[in-house]
């Protein structure tokens, strides 16, 4: 399978050799200034403490976008139209305790106050990113990128998220 991040690859895996796919909703929520919103990871789920975009796994029968929608409103209390969903690219990490497809959809429009109902902290981030420890784990790839955020900024970069005419920026121009 091409071009999957193997994170903390130190680790043993809970389960060697195959494993499912679990697809998780991602959304990068950019305002108008090119900052986007981090989440720090709540008490008790893997990686606690690690700073994420919102979201979370798909249930049985969701969309990315369906999934993304009833995330923002439980974690966040936020609400969106998922015809707003603006998929943008899709990244397999292997993570010791799961085999994760990430659905990374950009997201402009949203309606509500920020609540942080697991008890997470945010921040609208920017450039190099500032938060960290930043998901997925510090990577150990055949690249040599040792920076948790490198492949996150490097995309960044390349995809142009920030320029100043993002809200017309086409996801088909990528
Ligand atoms: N939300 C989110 N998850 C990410 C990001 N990067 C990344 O590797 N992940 C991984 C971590 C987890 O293995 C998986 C998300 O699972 P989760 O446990 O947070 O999902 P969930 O909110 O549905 O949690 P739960 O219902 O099982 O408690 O995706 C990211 O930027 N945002």
């Amino acid at each position: 399978m091409a071009d999957i991040l193997k994170a903390d690859a130190h680790l043993a895996r809970d389960v060697p050799g195959e494993r499912p796919i679990v697809d998780v909703a991602v959304g990068v929520l950019l305002q108008a200034d090119g900052r986007f919103l981090l989440t720090s990871r709540p008490a008790g789920k893997v990686y606690a403490g690690y700073w994420e975009f919102p979201g979370g796994k798909l249930e049985a029968g969701e969309s990315v976008e369906q999934a993304l929608a009833r995330e923002l409103h439980e974690e966040l209390g936020l609400d969106i139209d998922p015809a707003d969903v603006q998929r943008w690219r899709e990244q397999l990490v292997d993570y010791p305790h799961a085999l994760v497809r990430l659905h990374f959809c950009k997201l402009f429009d949203w309606r509500g106050e920020l609540q942080m109902r697991e008890g997470q902290a945010f921040v609208w981030d920017t450039l190099p990113v500032q938060a960290a420890p930043v998901l997925p784990g510090r990577c150990r790839c055949s690249n040599g990128c040792r920076r948790s955020a490198a492949w996150l900024q490097a995309d960044f970069k390349k995809y142009s998220l920030l320029r100043p005419s993002h809200k017309d920026f086409s996801i088909n121009s990528i």
